[in-house]
């Protein structure tokens, strides 16, 4: 018995393959784009820290995981026998096929999208608070792009699954390719050139659907992207800014603030992490236009501190005020039954600039920028890019508007980020160790930068290990040891006079490697 190539070949002209390699299309992506939405919704809700949503999805990912298709189809298809109202759906093979790979594939692409909601950096959902984005719009400007941009290669390669696994769907006799070819050999007995060319199908509609898929891919790939727009220089802004309308300085001054004296003021904060007390009665308090510098050990508690001055921690009690209205307060007695956060719309008012940036990676440097602003709705589109256009040139990077985060240096990304933090008009800045993750030769970049916003009269708080950069820009130095404040004075008090022995032995030995700045 030979090889009948002839027939093979009359296989590629035979209507009814071209017909089931349509079903089969229609019926892939159908369950592919369903299952994916759907497995994204229960991805969140296993991520959710509420029971009630979180173990029933986890039983149905088991259970839909555990599950074969081949049975899952059986029975979704001959449920009619048990349901007879569902007879009206499930008795068309293409709809039961259809709800078996979408209940099957739901459960795998839930824990794909898992895997890559996972993989977003914590700091990147943190910079999105602390530009007092809700946690809605916090999924959808910044993690979801970038979870999807993640597990999109798997994503993908489960298309690929799909498309083979709907020559199942033959046991409920849907016309797909393996039935159409079944139906061919059992007539003429030519097995393998029938199923050659079913295979043939199959191939062709994988690698169309693989390329489509990777040109996605490619193009969600902001790595690969280069900087085709041509940035405007200074000379231009200023010259578009000339025709813009006065600025409305929202997280500054507002009426009727301006006898409030102290910009930011906290009084007993306490913060316990486990049995360990973090923060011990820490209080501060910031005049409008000062600067004060915090202090201290490794682990006294400065980031947390300042983390619980823009809410991204909660304190246990104490109470936080901003331009005189309270932001935070809680009796150190009170139960904590009920969740005490600070109100979004006052958060919106303190700027903070984290240690490792946390820049938005797939927008670009002014997208960054104006994400806070537009999301606020703080003006006109127009008027909202200029204005971003000048946070970045007040930082210096202009000329860099249109480049991605990674096409930026570590000093000129912790510049973004300023400006990122600046657009939102703050009453207040906060900086977190805003240089510990740089090369000691971008530093100065940095610092220059936080310098000259202090001598505009911004008022700033940074938590710093730069004593040289601390004792000449700051009005006050807080200096914070195992979770109290020891010591809060002028930099001379601190630096040429202090009492405190503590103090004077902490400075003595960063005097020892500090370099000068
Ligand atoms: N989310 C957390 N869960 C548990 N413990 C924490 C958490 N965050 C901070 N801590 C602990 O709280 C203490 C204070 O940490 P914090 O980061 O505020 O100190 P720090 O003074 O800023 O230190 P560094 O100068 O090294 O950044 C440390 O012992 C730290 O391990």
């Amino acid at each position: 018995m030979t090889f009948d190539w002839e027939y093979a070949a009359s296989l590629l002209w035979y209507a009814p393959l071209w017909k089931a390699s349509l079903v089969v299309v229609a019926l892939s992506v159908l369950a592919w784009t369903i299952a994916a939405c759907l497995g994204f919704f229960l991805a969140l809700a296993k991520l959710s820290s509420l029971p009630l949503l979180k173990l029933p999805v986890a039983a149905y990912v088991w259970f839909f995981r555990s599950l074969p298709l081949l049975v899952l189809l059986i029975f979704v298809y001959n449920l009619p026998l048990v349901m007879p109202w569902t007879s009206d759906y499930l008795s068309n093979p293409f709809v039961a096929g259809l709800l078996a790979l979408v209940l099957s594939e739901t459960a795998y692409m839930a824990e794909i999208h898992r895997g890559g909601l996972l993989s977003v950096h914590s700091g990147q959902r943190e910079a999105g608070k602390a530009l007092g984005i809700s946690y809605f719009g916090i999924q959808r400007l910044i993690v979801v792009p970038q979870a999807i941009r993640i597990s999109l290669p798997t994503l993908s390669n489960q298309f690929i699954t799909i498309v083979k696994l709907t020559s199942l769907v033959s046991v409920i006799s849907l016309a797909e390719i393996l039935l159409v070819g079944q139906r061919l050999y059992t007539q003429n007995f030519k097995v393998l050139e029938t199923m050659l060319m079913v295979s043939l199908f199959y191939v062709l509609i994988v690698t169309l659907f693989d390329n489509a898929l990777k040109f996605g891919e490619r193009h969600l790939d902001v790595s690969r992207r280069k900087t085709h727009r041509n940035a405007i220089n200074s000379e231009q802004l200023a010259s578009l800014l000339v025709h813009q309308p006065a600025r409305k300085e929202t997280g500054q001054d507002t009426s009727g603030e301006e006898h409030v004296e102290a910009v930011i003021e906290a009084r007993g904060i306490n913060k316990r992490f486990g049995e360990m007390q973090v923060l011990k009665d820490v209080s501060l308090s910031v005049k409008r236009g000062e600067t004060v510098s915090i202090i201290g050990p490794s682990g006294s508690g400065k980031t947390t501190f300042i983390r619980t001055l823009n809410g991204l921690e909660v304190p246990d009690s104490g109470r936080i005020t901003l331009n005189g209205e309270v932001f935070f307060s809680r009796e150190p007695n009170e139960p904590k039954k009920e969740q005490r956060l600070p109100r979004l719309a006052q958060v919106e008012k303190v700027g903070m600039v984290f240690q490792q940036f946390n820049l938005f990676p797939h927008r670009t440097a002014l997208q960054n920028v104006l994400l806070g602003p537009r999301y606020h709705r703080r003006g006109s589109a127009k008027q909202l890019e200029l204005e971003a256009l000048e946070m970045l040139d007040k930082v210096g990077l202009l000329v860099h508007a249109h480049k991605y985060p990674h096409q930026l240096s570590g000093g000129q990304q912790q510049r973004v980020a300023i400006a990122r933090a600046l657009a939102m008009r703050p009453a207040v800045m906060l900086f977190d160790e805003p240089t510990s993750a740089l090369d000691p030769e971008l530093v100065g970049e940095v610092l220059k930068t936080i310098e000259d916003l202090a001598h505009e009269g911004m008022t700033l708080i940074i938590v710093t290990h730069e004593m040289q950069f601390a004792r000449r820009i700051s009005d006050k130095i807080v200096f914070m040891e195992a979770g109290s404040v020891l010591h809060a004075a002028s930099p001379h008090e601190t630096f040429e006079n202090c009492n405190e022995p503590r103090v004077r032995q902490f400075l003595q030995e960063f005097k020892a490697h500090e370099p000068t700045r």
